[in-house]
């Protein structure tokens, strides 16, 4: 008998491979309008600023490879097989469900690389993988919302948190803060009852717990630039206000928005917020990433199997 064959379509954001590809995947993201020559130009470097293009692409390539691998071991009787699909780069989600069509996959999972629900982000991810499923008669989908509690996320972080505290004096464990960030969406989303800033605050309690963190906030990050407003506090002013308010010595942020090593998280983080601790003489640490540790692949396939069982696929 044939094993049971389970396709796991696994979505990211997507990125550039090359500094050529810039301008395409930026017009994209603008729902097609392109950029200016002057944003083209401030996004082409900050890419150069991070060593001329995002690690991502990689990263998110061996995520999916990896998280195969792992969950064919946990089920010998099936075979999973991964399918990337991205949001604003080739191969798009389309091409991925597209793609398990043309191979015979008829019972997928999809898994959208960041933990936390948003109508602008995991919604519109599982949407057009679930239309497109639709219009070719593709496979049918279990989809996974949002994985910001799932426990072995949280003892990630924990972790790592724990170990960047070795690195901080005991005597100046009460002069540290620890900052939990995702990316900024526009305010309009707090009148539509969005989940995605309880589900970041819940996942900032639950490591802070974990880790015995004594103190912690949470911020937003990498907003957009438009005239719209964007959920605030901005990470780089929650830093300065921090810092006259209670003094702190230390700050480690903690993107947890995030999964992987990329511009918003190399940029953002490591370079913007940098600029403002060292104006405020004090220590800036950023945890490690996800990225694919074997620790974060045993979360990822936690989490494909909790789907799996709530389905009896
Ligand atoms: C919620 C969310 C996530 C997290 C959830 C998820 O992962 O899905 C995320 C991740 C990422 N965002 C990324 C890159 C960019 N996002 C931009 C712009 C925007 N992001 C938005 C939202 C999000 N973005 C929004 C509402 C915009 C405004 C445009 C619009 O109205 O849709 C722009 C345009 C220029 C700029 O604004 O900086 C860029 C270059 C990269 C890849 C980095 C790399 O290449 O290393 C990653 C992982
Ligand atoms: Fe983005």
């Amino acid at each position: 008998m044939s094993k049971k064959r389970t396709g796991l379509l696994v979505m990211a954001y997507g990125t550039p491979r090359s500094l050529d590809e810039v301008e395409g995947y930026y017009t994209h993201i603008r729902r097609g309008r392109k950029p200016s020559p002057e944003q083209l130009k401030d996004l082409t470097e900050r890419y150069e600023l991070i060593g001329g293009i995002s690690p991502l692409a990689k990263i998110t390539e061996d995520q999916a490879q990896k998280l195969e691998e792992e969950m064919n071991r946990r089920y010998p009787d099936r075979e999973f097989k991964s399918f990337l699909g991205l949001k604003h780069i080739d191969p798009y989600i389309e091409d991925a469900v597209g793609q398990m069509k043309d191979e015979g996959i008829e019972e997928a999972v999809t898994l959208v690389l960041a933990p936390h629900y948003s109508t602008f982000s995991v919604k519109s991810y599982n949407g057009r993988a679930v239309e497109e499923s639709a219009k070719i008669g593709g496979p049918s989908f279990t989809t996974i919302d949002s994985w910001y509690d799932e426990p072995k996320y949280i003892q990630f972080w924990s972790d790592k948190i724990k170990q960047t505290f070795k690195n901080i004096p005991a005597d100046e464990h009460d002069k540290t803060v620890v900052i939990f960030s995702a990316h900024s969406l526009p305010e309009k989303i707090l009148q539509m009852g969005d989940p995605y800033p309880n589900q970041l605050q819940e996942t900032a309690d639950l490591i802070a717990k974990s880790a015995e963190v004594p103190h912690y906030t949470i911020g937003w990050q990498s907003a957009g630039n438009t005239p719209e407003p964007w959920i605030g506090p901005d990470v780089q002013d929650l830093t300065r206000d921090l810092y006259n308010e209670h003094g702190y010595k230390h700050f480690v942020y903690c993107p947890v928005g995030f999964v992987a090593d990329h511009l918003e998280v190399l940029y953002d983080n490591d370079y913007e917020c940098k600029v403002v601790t060292d104006e405020l003489g004090v220590n800036y640490y950023r945890p490690e990433m996800p990225n694919a540790s074997q620790e974060f692949i045993d979360c990822l396939a936690a989490v494909v199997e909790k789907a799996l069982k709530k389905e009896r696929m």
